[in-house]
């Protein structure tokens, strides 16, 4: 897989233009991978999504849908006929939600399924907030771990999860299970609101398959820039 595809950028933006003003700076080049959340999805809706994989972008819908198993499996159906290639659910959800979500992406294909990945606890999620304001006991990396094991078991393709667990997932998996993390932050950057956070070397030393990077790009005074100092550390890390 060509590198460049590891990174995932998230377009957290509240319209289009200011998404679109993002992507103008690839102008010419090759089409990063991009990431659309509910901030913007909800704002400019499926049509600009599929514009842009008409485009030729690979799109990741971070929807993160966590409902009844019937409820989710009608979202992934309605979901899956904008061709996305990622889409989040929540492992809390359970077995038999995540269930339903596989099957429905199946049945709804329109060529090449949605992927679907599990988020087990988010980045910005630690042990004392784990522990005792969610309410869950016992270590970060069981709890991922347990997530992890359920969301294979159940057919996702893979996981969100930080850097810091992906090889621990492929371990209790297998080694294609999906290791998806942000959470990254390049050494000397600001790890604002995230937690559980690695470099990208630490990421792809770990075995994180794909990188999910918001502002440390997308607030860069230059935005390629910042996406090609990545990758060059990415490349470095790999061999
Ligand atoms: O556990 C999770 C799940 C999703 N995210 C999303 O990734 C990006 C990270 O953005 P940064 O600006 O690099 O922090 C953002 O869209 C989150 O919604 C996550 O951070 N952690």
């Amino acid at each position: 897989m060509d590198i460049r595809k590891r990174i995932i950028i998230a377009l957290d933006y509240p319209n289009a233009r200011e998404a679109e003003a993002l992507l103008s700076h690839w102008e010419g080049k090759e089409k990063p991978f991009i990431k659309v959340g509910y901030q913007l999805f909800y704002r400019v809706g499926p049509e600009w999504v599929i514009k842009r994989k008409e485009e030729g972008y690979s799109i990741f819908l971070d929807l993160k849908l966590h409902d009844i198993p019937n409820t989710v499996a009608k979202g992934v159906e309605s979901i899956s006929q904008l061709g996305v290639d990622f889409l989040t659910v929540h492992a809390s959800g359970g077995r038999k939600m995540m269930e339903a979500a596989r099957e429905a992406a199946e049945k709804s294909a329109r060529g090449q399924r949605v992927q679907l990945l599990a988020v087990t606890q988010l980045t910005s999620t630690d042990q004392p907030m784990l522990n005792e304001e969610i309410g869950i006991p016992g270590s970060i990396t069981d709890c991922v771990t347990r997530y992890a094991r359920l969301a294979y078991q159940a057919g996702a393709d893979g996981v969100i999860c930080s850097g810091q667990e992906a090889g621990l997932i492929k371990q209790v998996t297998a080694s294609d299970f999906l290791a998806v993390t942000p959470g990254v932050r390049p050494l000397g950057d600001d790890v604002q609101d995230q937690k559980r956070v690695v470099t990208p070397t630490q990421a792809i030393k770990n075995g994180a398959d794909y990188l999910v990077i918001g502002r440390p790009i997308t607030q860069a005074p230059s935005p390629v820039k910042a996406y090609e100092a990545i990758l060059a550390e990415i490349k470095q890390a790999w061999r």
